[in-house]
């Protein structure tokens, strides 16, 4: 049976979409890293499953290529509207979230942010705010909830870290019961970031827009950003603003690639 897909991509990482909206499609993790598999399948970071909303527009799952089901991803959140050619509702397990078409992307309101040790989960209680812990040249994060799980590391150049080297090890560290995403940000002034990311179940990416805003929650807990920022990522720049209820408003570019139909 043939599966028909969007291919896209939110500043390089990339996405398979599948819209279910009008017929189930049955996934797991095996299909799921065969869809991903970029010399024997389609390729992409993520894999998103658009189904039929009841309360909100549309309904968004999301599996990392490793075949992990994850509760969110903020790349992928704006490619459903740009998906959809319209602002749309969005349920996901972490909660519904709000996107609106922008110039060449869209803005989402990713919610707010959750800083308890617990909501990440960490394998016990700490300070979140500049963790007690390092691995190599990295140490003293912060952790943050964005429906997913992130440590921050504030360094002074991000691409002087290896961060293929230390991120595995961190992102399957034991104080992390369901590992974790590692993003490194260097603060070039109250309104201007760079950061890389390694993300849980997926590496190196091209960009991370849960990190981008797990970053500039942390780096507004500590009073280090303003309001609005942009992030600068390896594949290009997000902006995040935070709104009076301290929501994290995320916007940046989404493209649809092409479509296809594949038999795996
Ligand atoms: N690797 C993440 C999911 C994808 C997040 C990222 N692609 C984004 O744009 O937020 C995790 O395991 O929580």
């Amino acid at each position: 049976m043939t599966l028909r897909f969007h291919k896209m991509h939110g500043l390089g990482n990339d996405f398979v979409v599948i819209d279910a909206r009008k017929g189930a499609v049955a996934l797991d993790a095996a299909r799921v890293r065969a869809l991903a598999d970029r010399r024997t399948g389609i390729g992409c970071d993520q894999l998103i499953l658009i189904g039929p909303g009841t309360e909100t527009d549309v309904t968004m799952r999301i599996w990392n290529g490793d075949g992990s089901e994850v509760q969110a991803c903020g790349n992928a959140t704006r490619c459903v509207p740009v998906l959809l050619g319209r602002d749309c509702t969005i349920e996901t397990v972490a909660g519904t979230l709000h996107a609106r078409l922008a110039d060449n992307g869209a803005t989402v309101d990713m919610g707010a942010p959750r800083f308890d040790w617990e909501a990440l989960p960490l394998a016990f209680a700490m300070d979140t705010r500049r963790m007690p812990v390092g691995w190599g040249l990295l140490d003293t994060p912060a952790a943050v909830g964005v429906g997913n799980p992130h440590l921050v590391f504030f360094v002074d150049d991000p691409y002087a870290i290896d961060l293929a080297a230390i991120g595995p090890e961190i992102e399957t560290d034991p104080l992390f019961p369901e590992r974790i995403n590692v993003n490194v940000a260097g603060i070039r002034s109250r309104g201007e970031v760079v950061m890389r990311t390694w993300e849980r179940g997926a590496g190196l990416t091209q960009a991370c827009g849960t990190g981008a805003c797990a970053t500039f929650a942390a780096g507004r807990r500590l009073g280090l950003l303003d309001a609005t920022v942009r992030l600068d990522l390896p594949g290009g720049a997000l902006t995040l603003a935070e709104s009076d209820d301290g929501h994290l408003l995320m916007s940046g570019p989404a493209v649809h690639v092409f479509s296809g139909e594949t038999s795996l």
